[in-house]
């Protein structure tokens, strides 16, 4: 009889899913993933939980394989590979499975389930699949998931030292931290924990890296996470990412901006019209500039790019943008005087704009585009905004009068500081950006200009960032890296 290998539904839709937005090839044969699976559970050190995979008969709803397709079994000559995973998983189960075919094929069935339920977990769909099977499947997944189950068992022994009773019931790894998922029995064991995040790192020995805890979308379920050492790290390039601005998410959106991924690894998106201006605010080195980039390559990925607006006061950033056909006259602004002209320019369009709305009897751009007046959104980019305030405090002039009054006109403001002080963001400037993306900080003072709370003092760099999405809850981000190559390649 020809052995089978038994899948879920669940398990045939991520296969599908893998095919489909990891290779962009549907159709791929089922072994093929399932193949990868089996590899990535023997990676595993333990035999898969048989409470977590119940072996499904063949009469279950979702998918078989061959065990020939899988293993190569009963195929002529040497490529029957079955003996190999006999004898594999016959370490894994601790007894002869030589011996009993049926308990040879019921783990080889938890074995690919296992597998497929860990990628699933790992690889966020719209993020490269070839780089999260290098870097995680191949290179040092195994040792990773060791690392993680270890400081699961520490997280536990510390939380019941602290007096909460927590089990846990999911492991997961982001780029730059693992998520913990604990089930708490009682209610006030949550606050308990949330006042012992710092016993947590000092027992865990994170030194500056703070563990966070926040409640999950789960009745009495915490999220724990826990940020890795820098050297652990998985660099998300923007090749990994820059896909995701092709999703049906970003389609739904007006102006789609990939800013990184969110701490499992997912990319996250936003909507720079519906933000509609944006803070940015960051020590030197913590990521700002390409984070700006990142906003830069989402616009210039678009259909039709908005123009834009590029003001530097240092004169470095965004030289590599100077050949944009969708550049704004006089090019790339690097002195307060051309940046006072330039957004007194956009101010005036900002009137003709509204002139024109009220002759067509349209209330915004959005409008004005459906009935056909070829206006383009305009986007302004200002990359240390402190120095121009240093050299003229009258720059908050135009730009409040912009904050205030340029969206319904498609004007949008991207505002970057690596000092954010109440001098270089202003009241009236403040209430009219909602939208804030806080990187590493110095001192709590300065998460709160950005934020309006503290926590970007304890950010860990290299792009890690907050992200308050106009009125939104905020949300941990990586920042995707950005090397010449990109930019080069976006403005063509
Ligand atoms: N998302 C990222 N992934 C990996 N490395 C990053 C990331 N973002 C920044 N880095 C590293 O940090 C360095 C500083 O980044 P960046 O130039 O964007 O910082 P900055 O805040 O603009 O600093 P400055 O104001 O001094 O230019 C980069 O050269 C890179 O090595």
């Amino acid at each position: 009889m020809v052995a089978r290998v038994q899948l879920t539904e669940k398990d045939k839709k991520f296969i599908e899913e893998v095919m489909t937005a990891g290779w962009g090839r549907p159709g791929l044969d089922y072994w093929t993933v399932a193949r990868l699976a089996l590899a990535r559970s023997l990676q595993q050190t333990t035999a898969p939980d048989p409470e977590m995979f119940p072996i499904l008969s063949v009469q279950d709803e979702g998918i078989q394989l061959h065990a020939a397709q899988l293993i190569g079994e009963t195929k002529p000559g040497d490529d029957d590979y079955s003996d190999v995973y006999r004898a594999l998983i016959s370490v894994y189960e601790g007894r002869d499975l030589f011996a009993d075919e049926v308990a040879f094929h019921a783990a080889l069935q938890r074995h690919v389930r296992r597998g497929l339920a860990t990628m699933a977990t790992e690889w966020a769909s719209g993020t490269d699949l070839n780089h999260y099977l290098l870097q995680d499947l191949f290179t040092d997944g195994a040792q990773n998931g060791e690392v993680a189950a270890e400081l699961g068992d520490q997280v536990t022994r510390i939380m019941a030292e602290m007096g909460v009773d927590g089990r846990l019931v999911r492991t997961e790894q982001g780029p730059r931290l693992t998520r913990f998922t604990f089930q708490l029995s009682q209610l006030d064991d949550l606050n308990r924990l949330k006042r012992g995040e710092e016993k947590l790192a000092f027992g865990l020995g994170l030194g500056d890296r703070a563990a966070t805890v926040s409640s999950a979308p789960v009745e009495r379920q915490v999220l724990v996470d826990i940020p890795r050492a820098v050297s652990q790290w998985r660099t998300v390039d923007w090749n990994d990412v820059k896909g995701s601005l092709r999703s049906d998410e970003a389609r739904a959106m007006t102006l789609p901006i990939c800013l990184g991924t969110n701490v499992l690894g997912a990319p996250l998106l936003i909507d720079l019209a519906e933000a509609p201006h944006l803070f940015l605010g960051g020590t030197t080195g913590s990521g700002k500039s390409m984070t700006l980039h990142a906003i830069l390559l989402s616009l210039l990925a678009l259909e039709a790019p908005p123009d834009l607006l590029l003001i530097d006061p240092k004169a470095v950033e965004f030289a590599g943008y100077r050949g944009l056909k969708n550049l704004l006259p006089p090019g790339v602004v690097t002195s307060v005087g051309d940046a006072f002209t330039a957004l007194n320019g956009l101010i005036e369009e900002m009137n003709r704009r509204q002139d024109a709305f009220a002759e067509l009897e349209v209330r915004d751009l959005a409008e004005a585009q459906a009935a056909g007046s070829g206006l383009r959104r305009i986007v302004a980019v200002i990359d240390e905004l402190g120095d121009l305030f240093m050299q003229s405090d009258d720059i908050q002039i135009p730009l409040i009068r912009l904050a205030q009054k340029a969206r319904s006109a498609g004007i949008h403001l991207v505002l970057a500081t690596q000092r954010p002080e109440a001098a270089t963001f202003p009241g009236m400037l403040r209430s009219n950006v909602p939208s804030r993306v806080a990187l590493t900080v110095q001192k709590g003072a300065e998460s709160r200009i950005i934020l309006d709370e503290g926590g970007a003092e304890n950010l860990l760099g290299r792009g890690d960032m907050l992200v308050k999405f106009s009125g939104r809850q905020i949300v941990r981000a990586h920042g995707a890296r950005i090397q010449p190559s990109d930019i080069s390649g976006a403005v063509g």
